[in-house]
């Protein structure tokens, strides 16, 4: 089997106002999909990152894999690496929140783009799912979790009509949302982003869901906005009201210094995202949980390679998220059910993203009892919508985002606002 067509169509869809660390999310998220085609037919996707410097990438890859064996992923590896060498990639301000995204995680991302596509067709050419490839499943459905966010009711640009979530600041809009949430898709537990807004009042909202979801295990993520301080003072407030405390401080030594202050577990998708880091965080002692992430974790088989890790370590394992669409999802899902230690439920954005901007045929994925279900359709069981393909790439063209910036989008709302680092 060789490679004889490799497609990458960057896509921008509608992404609502959230807030977060940074600022807020721009109007338009960016992704890019990725079409693997070989001479006997078989076609296999992929789903990453459409920021420039991830997309210049995957682009110049697109003509260098034709006349590959897609089995061969050691020589996919060594493309990927050599052309990341000779471009040396610009690393991307403004976009610590999509950790895949950095300079330093260009071989992996790329990598990673291209090695889900990969299997997607080795599976399908053997006619069985993706996961029989990753050592089969241990689960036929995968736990994802509620994933809250403060938000404004609209785009302070408002290139389009407001979404139908509304505005949530308030602890009785956070308890709306988490419920509108979990009445549609049957999660049992939920995240909050923090980060944004004052920690008291965000553990408020922690509080608030306690009591209004009791027995639902709770998170919250200030993506490192919040002082060791401030976090050990929030930790005081929280008590014993969370699942695991998601990176609250920066850094592997602040999160190390505040688990031995607190004894809380802590989890991470930004001080471990490596295995240098990995390394690192082991010896500090800095979290208890890892947020693995296949698109900037060097793909599908690194992600299973962590999770061992965290499995030898005594470490736990869940999966973090960014804006992204269903290949994505199913991607996550397959290898999230090749995981035996997968301890708890999933990350994703998948709900805020619009029903009718997704590139798979039947439109978006259900969501059923909080799960995502696997089929025995082969590969990773989607097919292309190419409409939906051409609309959203229609998109990428005119929404004008080149690379994700949620602090210059904040400065729309509040002119004086800059990257600060903690904030809080
Ligand atoms: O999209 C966001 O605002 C999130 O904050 C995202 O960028 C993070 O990478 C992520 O969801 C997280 O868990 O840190
Ligand atoms: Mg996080």
């Amino acid at each position: 089997m060789k490679i004889t067509r490799v497609t990458v169509t960057p896509i921008a869809f509608r992404d609502p106002p959230l807030l977060n660390a940074s600022g807020i999310h721009e109007p338009f998220a960016l992704r890019s999909i990725i079409e693997v085609e070989t001479d006997n037919g078989y076609l296999g996707l992929g789903e990453s990152y459409g920021d420039a410097p991830a997309l210049a990438i995957q682009q110049q890859l697109q003509s260098q894999l034709i006349g590959m064996d897609p089995f061969n992923l050691n020589h996919l590896r060594a493309v990927v690496k050599a052309t990341v060498a000779a471009n040396k990639p610009a690393s991307i301000a403004g976009a610590e929140l999509a950790p895949g995204s950095h300079a330093s995680k260009a071989v992996s991302n790329a990598y990673s783009a291209f090695e889900v596509a990969f299997l997607d067709v080795q599976a399908r050419s053997m006619n069985l799912p993706l996961v029989d490839l990753l050592g089969g499943a241990v689960r036929d459905r995968v736990p994802f979790s509620a994933y809250l966010f403060f938000k404004y009711a609209q785009h302070a640009d408002s290139p389009y009509a407001p979404d139908s979530w509304g505005e949530a600041l308030s602890e009785e809009q956070i308890v709306a949302q988490a419920r509108r949430m979990i009445e549609a898709y049957g999660f049992k537990s939920i995240k909050l982003k923090a980060g944004a807004l004052d920690p008291e009042h965000e553990v408020a909202c922690i509080k608030a869901l306690k009591k209004a979801f009791p027995g639902y295990p709770l998170r919250i993520d200030p993506n490192g906005n919040w002082s060791l301080e401030t976090s050990i003072r929030m930790a005081g407030l929280l008590g014993d009201d969370l699942q695991y405390y998601e990176d609250p401080t920066p850094g592997l030594e602040g999160m190390a210094e505040l688990h031995k202050r607190t004894g809380l577990p802590l989890a991470t998708n930004m001080v471990v995202t490596d295995f240098d880091e990995f390394r690192r965080s082991v010896a500090l002692n800095s979290v208890q949980i890892v947020l693995a992430d296949h698109h900037y974790w060097g793909g599908l088989r690194d992600t299973q390679a962590l999770a061992k890790m965290c499995d030898t370590f005594g470490l736990g394992v869940s999966m973090h998220s960014n804006s992204h669409l269903g290949i994505s999802l199913m991607a996550m899902t397959h290898v999230a059910a090749a995981v035996p230690n997968l301890d708890f439920a999933c990350d994703t954005h998948y709900p805020w993203q619009e029903p009718d901007e997704e590139v798979i045929k039947g439109g978006k994925l259900p969501i059923i009892d909080g799960c995502v279900h696997l089929t025995r359709e082969p590969g990773l069981g989607l097919e292309l919508d190419y409409d939906q393909l051409g609309k959203l790439n229609d998109q990428f063209l005119t929404c004008g985002i080149r690379q994700r910036d949620d602090v210059r989008q904040m400065q729309k709302y509040k002119p004086e606002w800059r990257a600060v680092k903690p904030r809080y």
